[in-house]
């Protein structure tokens, strides 16, 4: 959806302890997939735990418009009837889709080497966000796009008619480029090679196999190198969708700066292309648990427990975390205000890429709220305070961007004045549940 109705105004201010079980919602990353791998497999695949954040309903408007029968059953309860390969149909109408990165890029991959075209938009943030990253590798497929000036949405996409298979290096970290090459490798004859010089996230290779296609990775030199072979018929499969890492992150950093707060947020997945933030949380002295630690569909999930850690430091968050991490850095700079000494966060231009450029986001939110904060192009410094000691008493910016949405959100809990972002209306992108899940804990919201 292009637009999400008038801004709304909203508020935290300092929060008796956080205390209680946390269910997030399901994983948006695994929700477009499976409903993108679901349209292209022949047959029905039924998902359930599919996140219903409008992010993942524009996906799966998507795939209607393609052709696939995409039905709600029930609460996260999803079947999507499957065209197959190379069996999308024409869309009669623009694909909106709304503020997704993730949907608008796998999507345009999966249907850039089908002899059709499609034209797609979003709303403010995602017209503005670069798909030239895209719209490079699909044209070595063959494919041609027709977008506004900088390679942005609206842009219409003409399919390859005789696409040719691929072999491509990632220009930059993004399991969206890597995922929308494979996408569109599905359709081309012969083995498309992917080779990414940092690990990003690998659902998209993991459910690939499990769909049914031919797709193997190795770690060389280089980086890893992931070869698909074109053209198969996908099974449907039946899907449960894990818990979202990403969505998990708001409650247990709420719940490290909020003092005397105790909470468990069961079933998440720590894939360890996900779970970077929990890993630089525990460098920093948090008190956070894995509990009941085990495999599940062949990856690791743990229940976390997160309690008030008031002597949390500041650390050195290296580069080659960033992948594992790139959407938690923004609600990381929350709990940083809240530890001792400097976090310095590197090789994180991406950040400025997203949603909204999150580091020039949380920067100019958090000064506003008494934190002091350096950064370059490439890097993002925040100097804590100590637990408790932001100042808070602003009102931040949304930018469109659920993430800095929920972070000053959970900022405003621990601060000792209230914290106000000017539009919570973001947040219901990825985790429409936030704000009955954070009450549900303790934190009380004020509409302003
Ligand atoms: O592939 C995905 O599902 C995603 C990849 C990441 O984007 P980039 O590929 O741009 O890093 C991440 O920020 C986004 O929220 C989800
Ligand atoms: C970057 C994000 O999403 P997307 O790129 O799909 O808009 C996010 O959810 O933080």
């Amino acid at each position: 959806m292009s637009s999400h109705g008038p801004a709304r105004p909203l508020s935290t201010h300092a929060s008796q302890p956080l205390t209680g079980q946390a269910d997030v919602p399901g994983d948006k990353s695994i929700s477009h997939r499976s409903l993108i791998l679901g349209a292209l497999a022949v047959g029905e695949t039924k998902v359930t735990g599919l996140l219903e954040g409008q992010d993942v309903l524009d996906t799966a408007a998507a795939m209607r418009a393609f052709g696939a029968d995409v039905i709600q059953h029930g609460p996260g309860a999803w079947s999507v009837h499957g065209v197959g390969v190379g069996g999308f149909a024409e869309p009669e109408t623009v694909i909106d889709c709304g503020n997704s990165g993730t949907g608008v890029r796998l999507v345009m991959g999966a249907m850039a080497t089908t002899d059709i075209s499609a034209t797609f938009t979003g709303d403010a943030s995602l017209r503005g966000r670069p798909m030239g990253r895209i719209t490079d590798p699909i044209a070595l497929f063959g494919a041609a796009s027709y977008g506004r000036k900088g390679g942005r949405l609206p842009m219409t996409i003409v399919g390859a008619a005789q696409p040719v298979p691929v072999h491509y290096k990632t220009p930059m970290p993004s399991a969206q480029v890597k995922s929308a090459v494979l996408l569109a490798g599905l359709n081309a004859p012969g083995e498309t090679v992917v080779i990414e010089a940092e690990a990003t996230r690998d659902h998209s290779e993991r459910m690939l196999a499990g769909f049914g296609a031919e797709i193997s990775s190795e770690t060389t030199p280089e980086g890893r190198v992931i070869t698909l072979v074109g053209q198969p018929e996908l099974k449907p499969q039946t899907i449960t969708v894990p818990r979202d890492p990403s969505s998990a992150a708001f409650p247990v950093c709420a719940a490290l700066i909020v003092p005397g707060s105790d909470v468990l947020v069961p079933n998440i997945g720590l894939n360890p292309t996900r779970a970077g933030l929990f890993q630089t949380l525990r460098d920093m002295g948090a008190d956070l648990t894995y509990e009941n630690e085990r495999l599940e569909g062949g990856e690791p999930v743990a229940d976390l427990r997160a309690r008030f850690s008031p002597d949390m430091k500041g650390i050195e968050v290296p580069p080659e975390r960033a992948p594992s991490m790139i959407d938690e850095y923004p609600i990381l700079s929350v709990v940083a205000a809240n530890a001792t000494g400097k976090t310095v966060m590197l090789g994180v231009k991406e950040l400025r890429v997203k949603e909204s450029d999150r580091i020039d986001a949380m920067a100019r939110g958090l000064e506003a709220c008494g934190v002091t904060i350096e950064e370059t192009e490439d890097t993002m410094i925040v100097h804590g305070l100590g637990a408790g000691l932001v100042p808070g008493g602003a009102t931040c910016a949304a930018r469109l961007d659920h993430r800095i949405a929920m972070s000053f959100l959970c900022l405003g809990m621990s601060a000792q004045k209230p914290v106000t972002v000017d539009d919570a209306g973001p947040i219901a992108t990825s985790f429409p549940i936030f704000e009955s899940l954070m009450g549900s804990l303790g934190a009380e919201f004020t509409e302003s």
